[in-house]
């Protein structure tokens, strides 16, 4: 069977990348459950693979991980000494972990490759990362999101929603669901795979119906409320199916960008179809979001250039200014001294000379090194100078 990573092979017979699969999910949803899952998956069709643990607060693994944030952050000393609760320990852990971000990818791209030094060691096809249950602390903080964004620069990325489908079977259930995805899905902007789990308890069809049909989810939210189930009274019922209702008709765009698939992670049915389904995304990660995110990176390093060339300009502007300045001093001299002052000897006009020849020069290797042409040492005093000018200026 074709592996998940099979697609995402470079143009013109480049090395083929790993694919990355991040599992997100509300708490208990079943995201180690179905990361134990895939990698037994895959370890049973002999397809190397590497995992990695960003949950630094997850008691046991059931499955061994390659890279565990436990390893560097203590997620129970984080707690104490920052005096922190459980949230924002997990924040603080992963914000720490985020540090070592470069050390993270060096690692990850290492694997990607054959090792020389080590030739019977296949190159991981499949790296797959599992997150915290607090999934906004993943999601929504700084540090989620730059370990997102490293991962999605490197290798082809796909997210994996993890939907406990027993918890979602109401309408405002899976709507909130639904939601939750659909935030994820704009703010990572990177493709998505909702994953029903638990189908063995719940079947996962009135989903597919729901996310498919918008009348079928209409009658379903007509059955909710003559049942009462919103429990409202005085009309709070009504307004909470009309609620319902119009997200359920913003969200038909969303669901559009979806793939779904029903698993248990359980009794291990579903997991082909869910490669299958990363498979296309990564077709359209490639197609769609690298462009995309090449796109930003252009963008990013442009507006970095045109800081640069600001500073530099003022900077310029500073040291003509500061030509002016040197010789300030001399303004405050009385008219008297002026006078009695002896000519400038020879010596001093050449010092002046030697001045502006030394400003001009540093003026001409400051704007060759913005305009690329530097070598990295005058990159590095250039660093060094601006530096130095913000602390003089603070
Ligand atoms: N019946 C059934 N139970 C499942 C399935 N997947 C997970 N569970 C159960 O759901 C509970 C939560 O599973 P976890 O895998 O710990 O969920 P999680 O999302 O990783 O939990 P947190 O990281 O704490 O948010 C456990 O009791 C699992 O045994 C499934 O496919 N079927």
């Amino acid at each position: 069977m074709a592996s998940a990573a099979e697609t995402s092979a470079g143009p013109q017979g480049q090395a083929e990348k790993p694919v990355v699969i991040v599992t997100v999910g509300m708490a208990g949803s079943g995201k180690t459950t179905f990361m134990q899952r895939l990698n037994a998956h895959l370890f049973q069709n002999q397809e190397p693979r590497y995992v990695v643990n960003l949950d630094p607060a997850v008691a046991k693994l059931p499955f061994q991980c390659n890279l565990d944030i436990r390893d560097s952050v203590n997620y129970k000393k984080v707690m104490e000494e920052h005096r922190l609760g459980p949230n924002g320990a997990i924040m603080t852990s992963l914000n720490l972990f985020t540090t070592k971000v470069d050390q993270v990818l060096n690692i990850l791209e290492k694997r990607a490759v054959p090792d020389p030094e080590n030739p019977s060691r296949k190159p991981v096809k499949t790296i797959l990362v599992d997150t915290p249950g607090q999934i906004e602390v993943f999601v929504w903080s700084a540090s989620g999101t730059i370990l997102l964004d490293s991962l999605a620069s490197s290798f082809p990325t796909v997210i994996a929603y993890i939907v406990d489908t027993t918890r979602a079977c109401s309408t405002s259930t899976f709507m909130s669901n639904m939601l939750y995805a659909c935030s994820i899905l704009y703010k990572t902007k990177l493709p998505m795979v909702v994953v029903f789990n638990k189908t063995d308890i719940q079947d996962a069809g009135f989903a597919k119906e729901w996310m498919t049909d918008y009348e079928a989810f209409r009658e379903a939210l007509d059955g909710d409320e003559n049942k009462n189930a919103f429990g409202g009274q005085d009309g709070g019922s009504g307004y909470m199916a009309s609620l319902l209702n119009s997200m359920s008709l913003m969200l038909e765009e969303f669901y559009s960008h979806l793939k779904m698939v029903s698993v248990s992670s359980v009794k291990g049915t579903g997991i082909d179809d869910f490669l299958e389904a990363v498979r296309e995304k990564v077709d359209e990660f490639n197609a769609v979001y690298q462009p995309e995110l090449d796109r930003r990176r252009a963008e990013r390093e442009e507006i970095k250039k045109k800081q640069r060339e600001k500073e530099l300009e003022k900077m310029m502007r500073d040291m003509s200014m500061g030509g002016l300045t040197a010789g300030a001093p001399e303004e405050n001299k009385s008219d008297e001294e002026e006078q009695d002052e002896p000519a400038p000897a020879d010596d001093d006009s050449d010092d002046d000379e030697d001045d502006e020849n030394d400003r001009e020069g540093l003026q001409a290797r400051y704007a060759a090194s913005l305009l690329g042409k530097d070598s990295v040492t005058e990159e590095a005093s250039f660093a060094k100078y601006l530096h130095s000018q913000r602390n003089a200026s603070q």
